[in-house]
């Protein structure tokens, strides 16, 4: 049984982010700002609402002096939303609209739905609330009040979230066109194995020899990565098993990125140089193996610490679903960390139909695809033949993560690709 430096994923990862350095900070417009993460907390500008504002269109008036029997009010004057109130005059009406600022001393709006409404003789209208309007509810009924929804200088939202849409509707609406972001976070992806082609093929090689194969994993690694828009993923560069050339690479990728993500040399075998290299560079291991299935080999090391830029080496297994994977469980949380955010990426709780998986001493990160039947969701387990079976991956959307020992069916955390 071999003896692992972490028992779990979440016990590796959160040891590993002690060793890295956060991102540096970036003002960017609202309109590049979704998806990255947040480094200042933006606050309001004012009272939200800035003033008492009606939520319906009907009539304002003060509860204090409405008619105790039933009685028309006189309707004087209008409220419209976009400029200053008229003035209240005391037992009367304002005729009021939605997010029109109510006149001081009206306190309550009534709809103009509930209210028999009448010309007035005299040219003064009158409104009488029907029956049913319910006279005795509390004052304030129908109207936004100045600073309901926060006070001015209020916090929008803490450093570390991700900027969503709607955090985008709260600091657009306090006249914010700029945030300050952490900067995103680069990425290289490395990979190794002389049998390995890059995509678009060599025109050199008119038809690939069946002990070559595509590329998979940088592809694959790019496209995970490269839809989380706090980072910034390069294009992935091939070195084969030469261990020289491994070197060299790494160390350029290493002087213009935050984290280099390497695939494939990183078990046992004669031309797995991967972590050899990493260590020849200065990088310090953070762990070689974790107890999970699949992903077992994986490597990761740090140069430097988190005070003094430190960056990030992850050595992902060259099996494909092994490194898709440890790229979106590990991978992902260290770069998250790296990026400034707050947390994990959420996770949802699903229930996986059984597997033919036995309970193992390993974490194991089962494909699913999920259905979604009456309103509930499922995920159905995917039986493949391991992790090389990229035919079986392609219909998953994601994984459930079954811990050790659990039964491999049950209610786990799903994440998504
Ligand atoms: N004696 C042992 N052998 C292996 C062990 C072990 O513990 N003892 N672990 C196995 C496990 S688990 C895995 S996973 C693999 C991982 O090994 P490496 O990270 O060193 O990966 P490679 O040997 O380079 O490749 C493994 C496999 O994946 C294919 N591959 C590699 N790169 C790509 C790519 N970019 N696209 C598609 N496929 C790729 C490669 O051809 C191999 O078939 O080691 C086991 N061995
Ligand atoms: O655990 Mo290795 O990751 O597949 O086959």
């Amino acid at each position: 049984m071999p003896t692992f430096a972490f028992d779990s994923p979440a016990a590796a990862i959160a040891a590993s982010k002690a060793a890295l350095a956060t991102a540096g900070m970036e003002d960017v417009p609202l309109s590049d700002a979704v998806g990255r993460v947040l480094a200042v907390a933006p606050a309001l500008d004012r009272d939200s609402p800035a003033c008492d504002l009606s939520a319906m269109d009907g009539y304002a008036v003060q509860t204090a002096e409405l008619p105790a029997g039933g009685e028309g009010i006189a309707v004087i004057g209008e409220a419209a939303a976009g400029f200053p109130p008229p003035p209240h005059v005391a037992g009367t009406a304002v005729r009021i609209f939605t997010g029109a600022p109510l006149s001081g001393g009206c306190d309550r709006v009534i709809r103009q739905e509930d209210v028999r409404f009448e010309e007035g003789p005299g040219g003064v209208d009158r409104i009488t609330p029907l029956a049913g309007w319910d006279a005795a509810k509390e004052a304030g009924a129908n109207v936004r009040r100045r600073g309901e929804n926060g006070r001015a200088d209020d916090p929008l939202a803490e450093p570390g979230v991700v900027v969503t849409a709607a955090l985008v509707a709260a600091v657009a609406a306090c006249g914010i066109d700029r945030l300050t972001v952490r900067r995103r976070v680069r990425v290289a992806i490395l990979v190794t194995g002389s049998e390995v082609r890059e995509p678009g093929g060599d025109p050199a090689i008119p038809r690939l020899p069946p002990w070559q194969i595509r590329d998979a994993n940088g592809p694959a690694v790019a496209a995970l990565l490269g839809r989380r828009p706090y980072l910034d993923v390069s294009e992935p560069i091939y070195v084969g098993d030469d261990p020289a050339a491994l070197g060299r690479a790494f160390a350029g990728l290493l002087d213009c990125h935050d984290a280099v993500m390497t695939t494939g040399g990183v078990s046992v075998g004669d031309h797995d140089a991967v972590p050899d290299a990493v260590r020849a560079l200065g990088g310090t291991t953070l762990f070689h193996g974790l107890p999970i299935r699949p992903g077992k080999p994986v490597f990761a090391a740090a140069f430097g610490t988190s005070d003094r830029g430190g960056r990030l080496a992850l050595g992902l297994p060259g099996n494909p679903v092994a490194a898709l994977c440890v790229a979106r469980r590990i991978g992902v949380e260290l770069l998250r960390h790296v990026a400034g955010c707050a947390g994990e990426e959420p996770t949802l709780l699903v229930d996986m139909t059984p597997t033919d998986g036995r309970p193992l001493p390993l974490w194991r990160f089962w494909p699913v695809l999920l259905r979604t039947e009456g309103g509930t969701t499922t995920a159905e387990a995917l039986a493949g033949r391991g992790a090389s079976d990229t035919v079986a991956l392609a219909r998953s959307d994601g994984f459930v993560e079954v811990p050790l020992h659990e039964p491999m069916a049950g209610r786990y955390p799903f994440r998504a690709w």
